[in-house]
């Protein structure tokens, strides 16, 4: 490699991209650098996906020991001691921030703890004022979450902050009907805090079929949780005997011991010096790329949340790892397929989701066959507890070649990734009923749908 300039490749940020592209393109011969301003691991591991699954595990034993009675269990004198879980997870993080780090360095991945900026072409400015040279960049600092911009929006609080908190809400006012709010929503529920999820739409969870976003709303309103649609917060004032007023627009102020928003994430570019070196960005902010990652500029590629393609961790990773192929690899270019990704929303219940909603395949196919599977869940019936799972199957009238999964249940995400394979593979209805049902499951509706 080049010995022009003092690395191969400088990553900025050591989140899911940035640490997958750096690790591959040291394993394929690069000399890297990879730069991170706050904790190795970035979003996912240190405050997204990973401490969220930790706390939804959590909140989902609030469940587990009420419904434990109906087999028999007693469990005298339970209680719960947020602390304890809250300090849990952030060890736990912890060592998955030492482990990112450990596998950076064995793979002789120079790790810089500092935030950096481009200041030339091929030069990168560390917070310390020193300055290094790389043949290639690649831009991975992920995204930070939208603020709203209403009176008093300082007391809210985002998810960044959600996982450090000193104590339990007893009411807690989140903002946003996506991802983030209704897993929040959930896990703030179980725990006790009496919960309100206020939309700017009317809808939760846009992108997702319209049947199991509906079996959600329902369910999460007979658990108790509030939802306020169609407005947004108008201000936020701190009251004297703690806590907040807010006032949404057309409705009544009402009190909350903690306010936070959950609206979107935005493009992490602010203050890098992108576009004094010429890369495109784009409306949001983001990084303009073309299918190999490759932004405006040639040396210049950019990875994960930062080029607002899929804002989830797998494509993250997928998108690192092409780069390093394609720019350091002995083949030809790879590119991340963006179709046909699977997701899933940690709710209560979890929903989880691939490939076309009926109504999207209504819209871009001929003809359209859905299957249905509605049911309680084996557990749920023998604990009394009255919630509904939907299975929801969309096929190619014109083939039976099956577009899209939608399930809203429990560990619907944990049969969602197999289902996921067949939808990728282009499997048909047909080729799910030649198979062998597992019984008693609740995967087995997928190959028993009328
Ligand atoms: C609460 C929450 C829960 C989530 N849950 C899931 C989930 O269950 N499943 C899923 O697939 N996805 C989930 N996501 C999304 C997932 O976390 C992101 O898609 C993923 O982390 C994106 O990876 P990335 O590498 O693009 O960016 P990030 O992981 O955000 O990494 C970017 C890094 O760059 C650093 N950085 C930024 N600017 C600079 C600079 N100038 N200099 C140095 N360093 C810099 C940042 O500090 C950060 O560590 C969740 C997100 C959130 C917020
Ligand atoms: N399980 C997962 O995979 C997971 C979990 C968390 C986050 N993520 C990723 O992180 C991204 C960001 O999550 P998110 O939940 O912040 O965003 P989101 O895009 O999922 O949802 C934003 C929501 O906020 C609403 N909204 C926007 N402005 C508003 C306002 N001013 N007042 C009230 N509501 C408003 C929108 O109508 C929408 O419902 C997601 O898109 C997803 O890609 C994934």
């Amino acid at each position: 490699m080049s010995d022009k300039y003092d690395y191969d490749l400088f990553t900025i940020g050591a989140g899911s991209g940035g640490v997958r592209a750096s690790r591959v393109s040291a394993a394929h011969g690069a000399r890297v650098a990879i730069a991170e301003e706050h904790r190795v691991g970035g979003t996912c591991v240190i405050r997204g996906c990973v401490p969220k699954k930790m706390l939804v595990y959590g909140a989902q034993f609030a469940e587990d020991l009420e419904d434990c009675q109906a087999f028999g269990w007693t469990i005298e004198g339970k209680s719960f001691d947020w602390i304890k879980l809250r300090d849990h997870v952030l060890d736990d993080v912890k060592r998955l921030e030492n482990a990112y780090t450990d596998t950076l360095e064995n793979h002789d991945v120079t790790v810089i703890k500092q935030r950096v900026k481009l200041t030339g072409p091929h030069e990168i400015t560390l917070e310390d004022g020193s300055t290094v040279t790389a043949k290639y960049i690649l831009i991975a600092t992920g995204a930070k979450p939208r603020l709203p911009d209403c009176e008093g929006h300082e007391h809210i609080i985002t998810s960044n902050e959600a996982f450090h908190l000193d104590e339990l809400p007893k009411k807690v006012v989140i903002a946003g009907g996506g991802y983030i709010a209704n897993e929040f929503a959930g896990i703030f529920n179980e725990f006790g805090s009496k919960v309100c999820i206020v939309n700017r739409g009317d809808k939760l969870l846009r992108g997702y079929d319209e049947a199991v976003r509906d079996r959600l709303l329902q369910i999460s309103i007979t658990k108790g949780i509030e939802f306020r649609f169609n407005t947004t917060f108008e201000y936020v004032r701190e009251c004297e005997e703690g806590g907040y007023f807010v006032k949404l627009e057309n409705h009544e102020e009402e009190r909350a011991d903690l306010v936070m928003c959950a609206i979107g994430r935005v493009p992490n570019t602010d203050g890098l010096g992108l576009e004094d070196i010429g890369v495109e960005l784009g409306d949001n902010g983001e990084v303009v790329v073309d299918r190999f990652s490759k932004s405006s500029v040639d040396h210049i590629y950019a990875v994960g949340d930062v080029t607002d393609r899929v804002q989830l961790t797998p494509v993250a990773i997928r998108e690192g790892q092409a780069f390093a192929d394609t720019v350091f690899g002995d083949g030809d270019p790879c590119a991340v397929d963006h179709s046909c990704i699977p997701s899933a929303v940690f709710s209560h219940p979890p929903i989880a989701s691939v490939g076309m909603t009926e109504g999207e395949a209504k819209n871009s196919l001929g003809s359209v066959k859905v299957y249905q599977s509605d049911f309680r869940a084996m557990k749920n019936v023998v604990a009394g507890r009255n919630e509904r799972s939907l299975f929801k199957m969309v096929c190619d009238g014109a083939n039976g070649r099956i577009v899209g999964i939608h399930m809203i249940a429990p560990e619907a995400p944990e049969m969602m990734q197999a289902a996921a394979i067949a939808v990728k593979a282009g499997l048909t209805k047909e080729d799910f009923d030649a198979t062998t049902a597992i019984h008693p499951t609740m995967a087995e509706e997928l190959v028993l749908m009328r």
